[in-house]
This record gives structure tokens, C-alpha cells and sequence, in this order.
């Protein structure tokens, strides 16, 4: 029986962390695409991984076979730059040849509802991912769970209103989705995430700990938020 237990893996800075976690994503790629012809990623939103997504423009890939998915998106405008998909595309995805058909962003100027389930029609053929990239919100949100939200567990994304972070207007993936993934690597960075990490870890029942998987599961934090 494999491990599914998160493996809390603590690094002296954020900078750290951000390399430790973009040459791993490398090298999954490349195990991906020679075992299997594609790499499918899903992408955190947030600022977290934006250090990721720039070091990523200078390193050589395939990016011809990578497919990119998004865990959440924010309900704003289609050219908001505060969406979770524009951020990346403004810091790497413009900037490196990803063929425009392998980019799949969540439709959330449709409306959360909408939007939900036309990503829900998407992402059910090409379960499970290769690798699912999260961050940890300083209230312990994940994606866009938020705790003591409900959350739809038969669903794979869900739409998200009233969330306590702006926009209220949500569309998120479900633990369902997200645990359907080969590996999984969870961003933790800065003083502010301490809390709500130290939360997770004390066992509180936050939406990242609905998560279950049979893939990797692994928390890359850096000494602030670990409290070391
Ligand atoms: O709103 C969001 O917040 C979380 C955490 O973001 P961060 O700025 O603290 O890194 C993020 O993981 C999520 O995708 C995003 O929509």
C-alpha cells in the first residue's frame, strides 16, 4: 500500500524553494513525455508560484508537449491581470512556445456556474495529471477550497461563491480532481503561511488535507512559514 501521507520537506528561503520545486517540474516533464508523449500540468494561482513560472521562461524544454490546466480561477474579467491564469501567462506562458491549443484556462468571465462545468467536461478525459502544483492561502485555503466551505466531493470543479478572499466569484477543482494526479507539490512560503501550515500539520481539517491521492504528495516550505 503506497504512502499517501504529505511529505513536509523544509528549505532555508523561498528562493529555494522555487528552484527546488521548478527542476523538479523539469524533470517530471521529461519522465512524462518519454513515457507517455505529453506533460499535464495544473497550475497554482496566487503569487507563490510566480517565481516558478519566471525561472521556467530560461530552462530549456519540450514545452510542444506540455498541457497546461488551471486548479482555480478568480471570476473577474477575461484581461483581469489579477486572474490566475493571466499572472502566468504574463511571467511564462507568453514566453515560451506552448502551442496555444495545449493552454486551458478556466472560463470564469462565464460566470462561476458555467464555468465549473464546462471545465468539468474538459479535464474528464485527461485524468489523471502528471503533476498538480498548490499554494496555501494565509486562512488555509487551497486552489479555491476555503475552509469551512462546503465542498462538492463527487465533483470534479466546482463553482465558488462568497469566498472570504476577493473576488468572491470562484471556479475551483475539486480534492477529487486534484488528487488524480501522478504528484502533487505544494508551494509554502513566507512568515504569513505559517499558521495555517502549522494548522494542516497539527491535523485540521482543511480542504488541502481532503486531498487523496495515490500519486506523490509532497509540501515545499521554506524556514518562515515552517516556523524553523
Ligand atoms: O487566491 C489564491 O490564493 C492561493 C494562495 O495564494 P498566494 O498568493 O498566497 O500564493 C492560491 O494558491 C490560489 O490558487 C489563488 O487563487
Amino acid at each position: 500500500m503506497p504512502d499517501t501521507s504529505p511529505d513536509f520537506q523544509s528549505f532555508a528561503s523561498a528562493e529555494q524553494v522555487a528552484e527546488t520545486t521548478t527542476r523538479r517540474l523539469l524533470a517530471a516533464a521529461e519522465r512524462a513525455i518519454a513515457e507517455r508523449g505529453r506533460f499535464q500540468i495544473v497550475l497554482a494561482g496566487g503569487r507563490t508560484p510566480l517565481a516558478v513560472y519566471r525561472r521556467l521562461v530560461d530552462r530549456p524544454a519540450d514545452w510542444a508537449r506540455w498541457h497546461v490546466f488551471f486548479g482555480d480561477e478568480r471570476c473577474l474579467p477575461a484581461d483581469d491581470p489579477e486572474r490566475n491564469s493571466l499572472a502566468a501567462r504574463a511571467v511564462w506562458l507568453d514566453r515560451v512556445p506552448i502551442p496555444p491549443d495545449n493552454i486551458h484556462p478556466i472560463r470564469a468571465e462565464l460566470g462561476a456556474g458555467p464555468a465549473a462545468a464546462r471545465y468539468a467536461g474538459l479535464i474528464r478525459d485527461r485524468l489523471p495529471f502528471d503533476l498538480v502544483l498548490l499554494g496555501l492561502g494565509e486562512d488555509g485555503h487551497t486552489a479555491s477550497l476555503f475552509p469551512d466551505h462546503a465542498i462538492r466531493d463527487a465533483a470534479l470543479v466546482m463553482p465558488v461563491h462568497d469566498a472570504p478572499k476577493p473576488p468572491p466569484d470562484r471556479v475551483s477543482l475539486t480534492p477529487l480532481a486534484l488528487g488524480s494526479s501522478r504528484a502533487i507539490l505544494i508551494l509554502v512560503t513566507g512568515r504569513g503561511k505559517h499558521e495555517a501550515l502549522a494548522r494542516w500539520r497539527a491535523g485540521a481539517d482543511l480542504p488541502v488535507s481532503r486531498i487523496v491521492t495515490s500519486g506523490r504528495l509532497e509540501v515545499l516550505m521554506d524556514a518562515e512559514a515552517a516556523g524553523d
